[in-house]
């Protein structure tokens, strides 16, 4: 149950209304949701979501509202933050910032065929493209110097041979880090956590990206290296979907063409990826926050993913 904070009906039509949304006809909670208050608002002009952000602070979220707003801008299907007669789009309900954005149509494709990932390749070159001249910068704050602190607080709690994997993991992606490939690859805004749940289907129709409360400035591989992690991979055994994976890498090469330096480095940020989400997880799991609202995923999921990467490389060129 993702509601947090109680929102009024009274509360949420006088924020629709200075939004020039409408007048308020259904305020609904909405069940998913491990982060933040969320609510579907409808009035008599549209359907919106009304979020209250639980852990996210006025400071860091400007970032992600106007990136969200820069794309929707721009033609990429992303929720459209609703601004005031001031041009504002962060707001305050309950004491919490509050944002108020468009509603996606579809639902989660949470069994993806090739035509799902190929549809997400597609989309997510051209909202990197779209991101390029976004002018707010704000680093993937869960991105190489996140992962270099957060492993010291993770080892305790693993066997050997996982300590063993993290370290060495660790110690691969800091070399990568600095090689002249590495700093050749293209960046811009990404949106970091791109997973099956964080995707809208109507069919086999893309209706949308959302949650981009992860998003920061990074490499565009890496976003392409975490779809391939979680569209093309097989659940629960975590083992590479080949046809998923080509048909996503042909369909953003299509729009965009990977570079040299991109097709060098996919099987090392195949690994980054997989490590990423392996920390975060481990971190949730055996660290959970005071008062944590998260139900921590299965953190072994993502060693199984990387031992995979790590194993069976897959390349660029068997790819496309
Ligand atoms: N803009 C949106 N349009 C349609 N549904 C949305 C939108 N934003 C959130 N949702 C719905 O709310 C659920 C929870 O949102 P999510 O951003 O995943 O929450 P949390 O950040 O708490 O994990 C999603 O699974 C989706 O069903
Ligand atoms: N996708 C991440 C967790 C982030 O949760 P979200 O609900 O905010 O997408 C994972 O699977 O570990």
């Amino acid at each position: 149950m993702a509601v947090f904070t109680e929102v009024t009906p009274s509360q949420a039509d006088s924020l629709m209304q200075s939004l020039n949304l409408g007048t308020l006809t259904e305020l609904r909670g909405i069940e998913g949701g491990i982060e933040n208050t969320n609510y579907f608002a409808t009035t008599d002009q549209g359907e919106y979501v009304l979020t209250l952000f639980e852990r996210l602070t006025q400071e860091q979220l400007p970032f992600y509202l106007y990136l969200m707003k820069h794309l929707a801008g721009q033609g990429i299907p992303v929720p459209d933050p609703a601004a005031n007669r001031d041009g504002d789009i962060l707001h305050t309900v309950s004491g919490k910032p509050a944002a108020v954005v468009s509603k996606l149509a579809g639902k989660s494709q949470l069994q993806p065929q090739a035509v799902h990932s190929a549809a997400v390749g597609d989309m997510l070159a051209r909202m990197h493209l779209a991101g390029a001249d976004y002018n707010r910068s704000q680093p993937n704050l869960r991105a190489l110097p996140w992962w270099n602190e957060t492993v010291p607080v993770v080892l305790p709690y693993l066997d050997e041979a996982q300590a063993a994997l993290l370290r060495s993991e660790l110690a691969f992606q800091n070399h990568t880090a600095n090689t002249a490939a590495y700093a050749a690859l293209p960046r811009g805004p990404v949106h970091a956590d791109l997973f099956r749940d964080n995707v809208m289907f109507d069919g086999e129709q893309l209706t949308g990206f959302f949650d981009f409360y992860f998003a920061g400035v990074d490499t565009w591989l890496f976003d392409l290296a975490v779809c391939l992690n979680d569209w093309c991979i097989d659940l629960p055994t975590g083992v590479h979907h080949n046809e998923r994976a080509q048909a996503m890498l042909k369909a953003y090469n299509q729009v965009r063409p990977l570079s040299g330096a991109e097709r060098e480095l996919l099987p090392a940020l195949l690994r980054a990826g997989a490590l990423r989400f392996w920390i975060s997880r481990l971190w949730d799991y055996h660290l959970p926050r005071e008062a944590s609202m998260l139900k921590p995923h299965d953190p072994t999921h993502f060693e199984r993913v990387l031992r995979g990467r790590i194993q069976h490389p897959v390349s660029a060129s068997a790819l496309i």
